[in-house]
């Protein structure tokens, strides 16, 4: 039985969205499917974890097919960026210079404006996003670089995920300074885990006072500061973009778009890759085996682990220790398992009843299991499937996550003015409070999805959790 399923799920894996088909049975209730069909690419059309999963799968291949074409080596780390700012501040400009400047070394192939700004739109749950996937590559890191034609698709693309960014280039205009899309843009990034910027303060050919320059960049360290970046050590680089696009004023132009370069490349983290982080498995399902105990079946998150290994259910009431005293995939018996794996776990001491899908199986202390959270939340509009009407106060949709779906109250968080009269219309970015009828694993920077009568309406990413 528990063999059967488990190359189920990984036939699943390999077949892709035909396989979905096949399935046994729908992971979460037929109430998902909508929501997996709108995510029509590929790998893995499943279950609620497979469209928390999905875009990042999509841009992963994305830069493999890229790779495959033979142009980039798999030797240099790879960092997925992104050009931020406020509107008209130079993004695409400053996208297109980076592009040029590496080209004519070597890393890339160049993309003039127009290919950039005429980005295709994309899919993500439901929600259409205009993205230009760009890629090049300086001598030590491979980048796969994101442009947003528009303000509302930085903002879906932030909250979703479905172009995620290690970290992100900030452009300001030296002739405006910080504006109301450059603070917006910081606090998001922010909210969805990015640690570290590099700023690239853009048009000085247009500004001839050294002292306004100065107070732009004194004004962009205190700002930082103020959204918990390094205002201090953050690397601020003035320059023009489009003097470096047109090939003229190298000083201004191309020598400032190596320095940012340099900056992105040294000051700017390579993320710990999935394998290098705690482990964590979601459980699918559970099965009870005569003579050996119980198993669990689900797929690897993030992680390695090791047969023998403690670990730790979490989640819907439980924190329970246990040992890992096998590990089955293919028909196999293996030592270790990885993440990407969809293995099953066989559970020292632990009865049938005491582990139940929509749990987790983690390295000891890695996740909390809790009620209450914070997070960041994209409202869809009526035209991307959402609702029609505001909400208030206390809406309690249904909170989807990995293999589970939990009903949720919102509210506004703390500070808020009249929170009881204020309304969330289709469309908007808002910070809220959630509060679960019961406990599940979250940590900063958990996905989901926001469902209610069957459609999605919402989506975040959770910035912080209480208890
Ligand atoms: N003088 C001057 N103009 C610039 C410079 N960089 C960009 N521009 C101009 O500023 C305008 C806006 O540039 P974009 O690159 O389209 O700005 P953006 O941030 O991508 O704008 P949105 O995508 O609409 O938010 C264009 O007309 C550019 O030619 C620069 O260094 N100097
Ligand atoms: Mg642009």
């Amino acid at each position: 039985m528990i063999r059967t399923r488990i190359q189920t799920g990984l036939q699943a894996a390999v077949r892709g969205a035909e396989v979905s088909r096949v399935s046994a049975r729908p992971l979460a209730g037929p109430s998902t499917m909508p929501l997996l069909r709108t995510l029509t690419t590929k790998p893995l059309a499943r279950a609620p974890r497979a469209a928390m999963l999905s875009p990042r799968m999509i841009q992963a291949t994305r830069t493999y097919a890229a790779e495959a074409g033979g142009k980039f080596s798999r030797s240099k780390p790879h960092f997925n960026i992104g050009t931020i700012g406020h509107v008209d501040h130079g993004k695409t400009t400053l996208t297109a210079a980076i592009t040029k400047h590496l080209a004519e070394q070597g890393g890339g192939k160049f993309m003039d404006y127009s290919q950039i700004d005429k980005a295709p739109e994309e899919k993500a749950r439901g929600i259409t996003i205009s993205t230009a996937h760009v890629e090049y590559e300086t001598p030590t890191r491979h980048y796969a670089h994101i442009d947003c034609p528009g303000h509302a698709d930085y903002i879906k693309n932030m909250i979703t995920g479905a172009a995620q960014l290690d970290g992100a280039i900030i452009v300001v205009s030296a002739t405006d300074g910080q504006m109301p899309q450059t603070r917006e843009h910081l606090l998001l990034a922010r909210q969805v885990g990015i640690k570290k910027l590099v700023v690239f303060i853009n048009k000085v050919d247009q500004v001839d006072d050294p002292e306004m320059l100065e107070l732009v960049e004194m004004e962009m360290r205190e700002l930082l500061g103020q959204y918990g970046f390094d205002g201090e050590g953050t690397p601020i680089v003035m320059g023009t973009a489009l003097a470096a696009l047109e090939g003229r004023d190298p000083e201004r132009g191309a020598n400032k778009i190596q320095e940012l370069m340099d900056a992105a490349d040294t000051w700017l983290d390579v993320p710990a890759r999935d394998l290098d982080k705690p482990f964590l498995m979601y459980v699918e399902d559970v099965f009870s085996i005569s003579g050996r105990g119980t198993v669990c079946t689900g797929k690897v998150e993030r992680g390695t682990i090791t047969k023998g290994a403690e670990v730790e259910i979490v989640g819907m009431g439980a924190s329970i220790k246990t040992t890992l005293t096998g590990i089955e995939m293919f028909h196999k018996e293996l030592e270790r398992g990885e993440a990407g794996d969809n293995m099953g776990a066989l559970l020292r001491g632990i009865k049938r009843e005491q582990v139940r899908r929509g749990q987790v199986l983690v390295a000891p202390g890695s996740i909390k299991s809790v009620k209450k959270f914070k997070a960041q939340i994209y409202v869809l509009t009526k035209e991307e499937g959402g609702r029609y009407t505001p909400f208030m106060s206390n809406y309690r949709p249904q909170l989807f996550i990995r293999t589970t779906d939990v009903t949720v109250s919102l509210t506004f968080p703390d500070g808020t003015e009249n929170p009881h009269e204020k309304l969330v219309m289709p469309g908007d970015n808002i910070e809220m409070i959630g509060d679960l009828v019961h406990d599940i694993a979250l940590e900063a920077g958990s996905r989901f999805t926001l469902r209610e009568g069957g459609k999605t309406i919402g989506t975040g990413i959770v910035s912080e959790v209480y208890e």
